[in-house]
């Protein structure tokens, strides 16, 4: 069987990551959508074991010790990590893996499996980040501008992931990113034609 894509989906904190991946879960159920452990506490109608594995920072800290997390940052003052058997699970039985994570994140993610596929999401403009961030209204005005400053830094990072998708409207990001799927998918290095080996060494 083909070993699913291992698909990195990053962006500032408010562009539509949660969104676009709930959209892509809800086209297609075979996707694994890979769930984080976090010390950050449950923000209203957060679900331990759906949104997130809300953790102590004492048993997220012996996780890391034991080699459980893929890869794991700080993000804002919590820790924030992928747990790593389910990914690779999910992956040998030939599912596409989404992990919504952060930059830094991503990066680890490269280091560690190298055939990732790294995917930016963009806003359209920066006034839109600020107006989606208070729209969601789950952070206070403190939170928020932490959120934004951290945006920044974010943004500037773009250019070393392998795709920037600017979510404008969330079918159009939708088919963008199954587009990328698609593509990834007819990478030569990916493909092995038993046929055509057969016939070339026959
Ligand atoms: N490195 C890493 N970042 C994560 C993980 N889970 C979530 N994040 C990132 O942590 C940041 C904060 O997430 P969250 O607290 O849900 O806030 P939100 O992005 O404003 O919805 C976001 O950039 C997430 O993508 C993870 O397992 N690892
Ligand atoms: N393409 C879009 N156009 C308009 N609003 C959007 C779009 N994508 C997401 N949103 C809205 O922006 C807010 C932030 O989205 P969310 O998915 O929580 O972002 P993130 O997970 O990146 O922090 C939500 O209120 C969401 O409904």
């Amino acid at each position: 069987m083909k070993t699913g894509l291992l698909l990195v989906i990053s962006g500032p904190s408010g562009v539509g990551k949660g969104t676009i991946c709930r959209a892509l879960l809800e086209k297609d159920p075979t996707i694994y959508l890979s769930i984080s452990v976090t010390t950050r506490p449950p923000r209203a109608g957060e679900k331990d074991g759906r949104d997130y594995f809300f953790v102590s920072e004492q048993r997220f800290l012996e996780m890391v010790a034991r080699g459980e997390l893929l890869e794991w940052a700080r993000v804002y003052s919590f820790y924030y990590g992928t747990p790593k058997a389910p990914v690779f699970e999910a992956l040998a039985a030939g599912r596409d893996v989404l992990l919504e994570i952060d930059v830094q994140g991503g990066f680890k993610v490269r280091e560690n499996y190298k055939d990732c596929v790294l995917i930016f999401l963009l806003p359209p403009s920066w006034e839109e980040l600020e107006a989606r961030l208070a729209r969601r209204g789950t952070e206070d005005a403190q939170a928020r501008q932490l959120r934004l400053d951290w945006a920044k830094q974010e943004l500037s990072l773009y250019y070393r992931y392998d795709y920037a998708v600017v979510n404008e409207r969330v079918e159009d990001t939708v088919a963008a990113i199954e587009a990328i799927r698609v593509a990834e998918r007819c990478r030569s290095h990916r493909q092995h034609f038993s046929w055509l080996k057969t016939l070339l060494e026959g």
